[in-house]
C-alpha cells in the first residue's frame, strides 16, 4: 500500500503545470536537470484560436507519409526523415512548408509561431530558427497519428542526422501543441531512462527505429494531453505515445536546441 502511494506521489511531481503568462526559463532548466519529466503549459492556444485551428487542421487527409515509416502521417517534413546527404531537399522545402502551414492556419497564428514567441520572451537571450550553413530549418511539423499506430519508446537526437555539425547544440528539448487528442489512448509516456547514443543503439538492436515496449517496462510518467495545451519534454529521455483507440491524434511539434544559458535557443522540426 505504502509503495503505491509513494509511487503516485512521485508521478504527480514529475509533471509541472503552468500557463503561458507564468512560463519561464526556469521551467526549461528544471526539465534539463531532470527535476521534472514534463512541463505542461495549459491553454497556450486560446479558445477562439483553438476552434479556428481545429476547423482548419483536424480531420484533414492531405498529409503525407513519414519517409522513415509511412504509417506516420505529417504535413511538413521532419529533419529526422533526411537520410544520407538528402539534407538539401529538406532545406529547399523548409520555407515553403513554413508558409504553407501558416496559410492553412490563417487568420489564426500557427502554433509553432506561438511557441517561438513564448520561448523568445522566456529565455534570456531569446530563441531563433535553427540554421545550418546559412540554410534555415523548417519548424512546426503537423503530425497525424492515426488510430492504432504506436509511437513506440524512443529518444530524439539532432546529431543522428547531423553527426559532424558545428551547431553547438548541447541539449535538446521537444514541445508539442495538442490540436486533437483521442478519447481513449494517445497518452504521452516518459521513462526514467536517459540512455547514451551507444546504449540507445544497443536497446534498438536490429530495429529501424525505437525500442520494443517489452524491453522498457512501465513508464515513470503518463500524461494525458488536453487540447490547446503545450507539453515540453526532454526527448533524450525515453518517451512514447500510446496508440489512439479512436481517432487521429493531431499535434504540432517543435524541437528546441540548447547551446548554453547565455545563448539563444534554436528551434526546428
Ligand atoms: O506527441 C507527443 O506527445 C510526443 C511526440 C514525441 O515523440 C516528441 O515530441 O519527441
Ligand atoms: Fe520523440
Amino acid at each position: 500500500m505504502t509503495t503505491i502511494i509513494d509511487r503516485r506521489t512521485r508521478r504527480s511531481e514529475l509533471v509541472t503545470t503552468t500557463t503561458a503568462e507564468e512560463f519561464s526559463a526556469d521551467h526549461l532548466l528544471r526539465l534539463l536537470k531532470g527535476d521534472v519529466f514534463a512541463v505542461r503549459v495549459t491553454g497556450l492556444v486560446d479558445a477562439v484560436a483553438l476552434d479556428g485551428l481545429r476547423e482548419r487542421l483536424v480531420g484533414r487527409d492531405d498529409h503525407g507519409p513519414l519517409a522513415t515509416d509511412p504509417q506516420f502521417r505529417r504535413i511538413g517534413q521532419a529533419f529526422s526523415e533526411t537520410r544520407d546527404g538528402a539534407e538539401s531537399t529538406y532545406f529547399d522545402h523548409a520555407a515553403g512548408h513554413r508558409r504553407d502551414l501558416r496559410a492553412r492556419a490563417a487568420p489564426y497564428p500557427y502554433p509553432s509561431d506561438t511557441v517561438r514567441i513564448l520561448l523568445d520572451e522566456a529565455w534570456p537571450s531569446g530563441a531563433t530558427l535553427l540554421s545550418w550553413h546559412s540554410r534555415k530549418f523548417f519548424v512546426g511539423v503537423a503530425r497525424y497519428q492515426q488510430a492504432g499506430v504506436d509511437l513506440e519508446p524512443h529518444t530524439d537526437n539532432l546529431h543522428r542526422n547531423l553527426p559532424d555539425d558545428d551547431l553547438g547544440i548541447r541539449r535538446q528539448l521537444s514541445v508539442n501543441v495538442y490540436l486533437d487528442v483521442p478519447d481513449a489512448g494517445g497518452e504521452l509516456e516518459i521513462w526514467d531512462a536517459y540512455p547514451s547514443e551507444d546504449d540507445y543503439r544497443g536497446l534498438s538492436g536490429e530495429r529501424v527505429w525505437g525500442i520494443d515496449r517489452a524491453d522498457v517496462g512501465e513508464p515513470a510518467l503518463t500524461v494525458r494531453p488536453t487540447i490547446g495545451d503545450a507539453i515540453f519534454i526532454d526527448p533524450r529521455r525515453v518517451h512514447a505515445v500510446a496508440p489512439s483507440a479512436d481517432r487521429p491524434r493531431v499535434t504540432v511539434g517543435v524541437f528546441i536546441g540548447v547551446r548554453g544559458g547565455d545563448e539563444p535557443l534554436a528551434v526546428w522540426s
